[in-house]
């Protein structure tokens, strides 16, 4: 099948790469000139485990290319929309402008029966309302909400063997298509049995929200445990691994540590109390505003451990922070948990960071 991604960052690029080793044909589409020329040039614009293999072997196959000419995508049956939706300015709510340029831009190109596919992580009811515009500027072209759930620095493998499979696809006399043309898209995938949901927008929109949050949430609560550890002399990691292996529980992200950060978690549970608030719902999510908190206090913590180490002042007193990403196997600093600690320290006055 003949492909489009709009879009191709850390999401993007990956997912570009991994539907040609599923067997398609695939165009990636970025505005971003440098990017797009040096995926073209199979040279990764960012470190991901694996990815510069998997690029290299998609475009040696000569079924993947790269361009910032949206027309490129004129005849693929399918368009995954993979553009950032980071946090707006001064608001805890979702910057969509890229979506919606991106959308836009699919206008040039997009013909009946073909169907755009969205990947990105969107406030509930984002793709009930690109689906009327579509409707209205294409009539019979076709929508559905695909949430991604890969972790960088794992994101081949999770691209490419995901634990399940969601599909936002409206009801209608068009729904049974557009599961066949995800299954198709999908194809060893679903074959293996991967579980797979079909459901509406609104709920696929929300199984990524409600997901991250959910993960947020397991990382504050042990972080919360770490802080009453701190006061009683408890261990943290002892405590975690005590209380995971209770299978309801699980041992997974419940890592105590400086908290999460990153392209994702941060912004995404903002987005999602911003959203419940316009929806009129936002006493649901108010425990994610103590979930934020808590994160944001480990970073003090951290702060305040330095200065309790090097006797109570950090004037004048060199510190090193090793390690700027945030996580281990990434190259990515959005909302680093490390790079705001060093900006606290520097404020504090050490002679260099
Ligand atoms: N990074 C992850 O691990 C991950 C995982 C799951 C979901 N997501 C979601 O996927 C989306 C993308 O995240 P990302 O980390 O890949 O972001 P990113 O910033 O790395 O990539 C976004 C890309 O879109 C390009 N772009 C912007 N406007 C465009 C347009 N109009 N046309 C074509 N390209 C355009 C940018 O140049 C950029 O290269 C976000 O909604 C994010 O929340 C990310
Ligand atoms: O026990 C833990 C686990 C993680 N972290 C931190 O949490 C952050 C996020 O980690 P992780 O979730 O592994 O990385 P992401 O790549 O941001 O992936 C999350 O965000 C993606 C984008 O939405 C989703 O697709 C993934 O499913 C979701 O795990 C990082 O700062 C980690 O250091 C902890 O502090 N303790």
């Amino acid at each position: 099948m003949r492909i489009s991604v709009i879009g191709c960052g850390y999401l993007g690029a990956v997912h570009a790469a991994s539907l040609v080793e599923l067997g398609h044909e695939v165009v990636g589409i970025d505005v971003d000139e440098r990017k797009s020329a040096a995926l073209g040039h199979a040279r990764s614009p960012f470190y991901e485990p694996g990815f510069q293999d998997l690029l290299e072997h998609s475009l040696a196959s000569g079924r993947l290319s790269f361009s910032t000419d949206v027309t490129q995508a004129a005849g693929a049956r399918v368009h995954f929309i993979c553009v950032g939706t980071p946090q707006k300015h001064g608001e805890y709510g979702a910057d969509l402008q890229f979506v919606q340029a991106a959308a836009e831009s699919l206008l040039r190109v997009l013909e009946p029966g073909e169907l755009v596919v969205g990947k990105s992580t969107v406030p509930v009811g984002t793709a009930a309302g690109l689906a009327q515009m579509y409707g209205e500027k294409v009539p019979g072209s076709l929508v559905a909400w695909n949430p991604e759930f890969l972790r960088e620095g794992f994101a081949v493998r999770d691209t490419l063997h995901p634990d399940r499979l969601v599909y936002g696809i409206a009801d209608g006399a068009e729904a049974a298509t557009i599961e066949s043309m995800l299954d198709e898209v999908y194809g060893p995938i679903v074959a293996r049995g991967t579980p797979k949901v079909v459901t509406d927008y609104a709920t696929a929109e929300m199984v990524k929200t409600a997901a991250n949050s959910f993960l947020a949430t397991k990382i504050s609560f042990i972080n919360a445990m770490a802080e009453l550890c701190e006061a009683t002399g408890a261990d943290v990691k002892q405590l975690a691994d005590a209380i995971g292996y209770d299978d309801r529980i699980g041992r997974k992200f419940l890592n105590a540590g400086l908290g999460f950060g990153g392209g994702c978690l941060p912004k995404d549970i903002r987005a999602f109390m911003a959203r419940a608030g316009e929806l009129g719902a936002d006493q649901a999510l108010t425990f994610l505003r103590e979930v934020d908190n808590i994160n944001m206090r480990r970073r003090i913590r951290m702060v305040e451990l330095a200065r309790e180490v090097c006797d109570g002042s950090l004037l004048g007193k060199r510190v090193a922070v090793l390690g700027a990403a945030f996580k281990p196997d990434s190259d990515d600093i959005r909302d680093s948990p490390a790079l705001n600690v060093a900006a606290q320290l520097q404020l504090q006055g050490p002679s260099s960071g």
